[in-house]
């Protein structure tokens, strides 16, 4: 079956570009000055710098710090520069100086905070290194001017956000943070993550009454009233379905053919022998179709807890790092029959479900068409990787945001 990279994801994103009030040449006026320096901490494989990118910011990564060496080989393979590998927490405020970077990108491990983890906050090891880099703001000579912070919803209730808020007064940083989530950016992917704008004294905001504000809406990236710019939220005031509508189908966001050309009738006399053949070849090398179908064996018993999706719906769930390992609570499958025949399907197998594939899921999180992984990756940890990683496109705009109108 051949595959099909679907441009639509990017499509999407440059009509939110134009809807916006913001001009392109605003992020791009200090195009004639030196560029930003920045570090990539916890880089991953690479979604702040996809998102600088995307942003069109006069920005150049001087150095990117991840201890995972896969990781490190995704990024490298895409950027052409293997990112520092080792423990952030080694780093000291000579080795920071040392960069003279202006601004500092961070996505530190989400575990100490997520609602499944023992929400140890501060008290979790995997919060350290995050703890003793902000903790040696102060210590530099040269201290950011600019930072950036992203987490998962419930960060902003935990005891490292108060020590975050508390480091960045003490060394004259404004902040503005929000809780965004692709679908208001007409992405239709649920993805909340809370982010933490920074800049030091004398910087400012282009809007300064959100200063200290906690936003769930866009709406200060755009200045606008914005028919996207709607808080995912507010589902009990409409907002929720206005969201939908502005959204783009799934299926621009697959990479797979679909199945809706077919005759709907031979659709469903195929369905349950297509299910039974699935079930066999699952995991096979038969055919590189069939790793992505779910078996069978797996729908009957988890099926009443799966999120399933069609290439009409216009949303799907977060995609965690654990995809295609569980299937329960760790992101959306996909069915294949046509949304028109699932009412006359009484089985949930013959629905015919499918993982999303990395591809796709890439897709969902806004990364560019160019973006790929070394054949050495397995399955399981490109799906880890990309769960671990972020929405370039919510990242983006709030990089215009942070970045514009400020002179490195
Ligand atoms: C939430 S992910 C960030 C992913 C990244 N933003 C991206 O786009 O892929 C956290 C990353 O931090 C790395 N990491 C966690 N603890 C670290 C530490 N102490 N030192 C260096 N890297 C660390 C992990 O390997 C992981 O890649």
């Amino acid at each position: 079956m051949p595959f099909r990279v679907n441009k639509l994801g990017n499509d999407a994103f440059q009509a939110y570009w134009k809807s916006t009030k913001m001009k392109s040449s605003e992020g791009l006026k200090n195009e004639e000055e030196k560029p930003w320096r920045v570090l990539e901490f916890y880089s991953g494989i690479g979604g702040m710098r996809y998102s600088l990118i995307k942003g069109a910011l006069n920005a150049t990564v001087v150095e990117a710090f991840d201890i995972n060496d896969v990781a490190n080989d995704v990024y490298e393979h895409n950027f052409g520069h293997r990112p520092y590998q080792g423990n952030i927490q080694t780093l000291n405020a000579a080795d920071l100086d040392g960069y003279d970077a202006g601004a500092w990108l961070m996505s530190p491990p989400c575990q100490p905070y997520t609602r499944q983890g023992l929400q140890k906050g501060s008290g979790d090891a995997r919060a350290f290194s995050f703890l003793k880099i902000l903790e040696l703001i102060p210590q530099t000579s040269r201290p950011p001017r600019i930072l950036f912070v992203e987490n998962v919803v419930g960060f902003e209730k935990s005891d490292t956000h108060t020590k975050l808020i508390e480091i960045l007064r003490e060394n004259q940083f404004v902040t503005q943070e929000f809780i965004l989530s692709p679908l208001q950016f007409g992405v239709p992917y649920s993805r909340p993550r809370y982010f933490c704008l920074a800049k030091r004294k004398p910087l400012s905001f282009q809007n300064p009454q959100f200063n200290d504000e906690l936003l769930w809406a866009p709406s200060p990236l755009l200045g606008s009233d914005d028919c996207m710019v709607t808080n995912e939220g507010e589902q009990s005031h409409g907002g929720c379905d206005k969201l939908l509508q502005v959204c783009q189908p799934i299926e621009n966001y697959l990479e797979l053919e679909k199945f809706r050309d077919e005759d709907l009738d031979s659709c469903i006399a195929n369905v349950s022998e297509t299910s039974e053949e699935i079930e066999e070849g699952n995991g096979s090398v038969n055919s590189p179709l069939n790793q992505f179908f779910v078996p069978s064996s797996l729908v009957e018993r988890w099926g009443s807890a799966m999120d399933i999706v069609f290439p009409e719906s216009k949303r799907c769930c977060c995609f965690t790092k654990s995809y295609y390992r569980y299937v329960k609570g760790t992101g959306s499958l996909l069915a294949t029959v046509p949304g028109k025949v699932k009412d006359k399907i009484s089985k949930g197998e013959d629905l015919r479900l499918r993982y999303f594939t990395p591809r796709e899921v890439a897709n969902l999180h806004s990364f560019p068409d160019d973006f790929q992984f070394p054949h050495h990756v397995s399955l399981r940890q490109r799906y880890a990787l990309l769960g671990n990683s972020l929405s370039v496109g919510v990242v983006a705009p709030l990089f215009r945001y942070l970045f514009t109108n400020q002179s490195c």
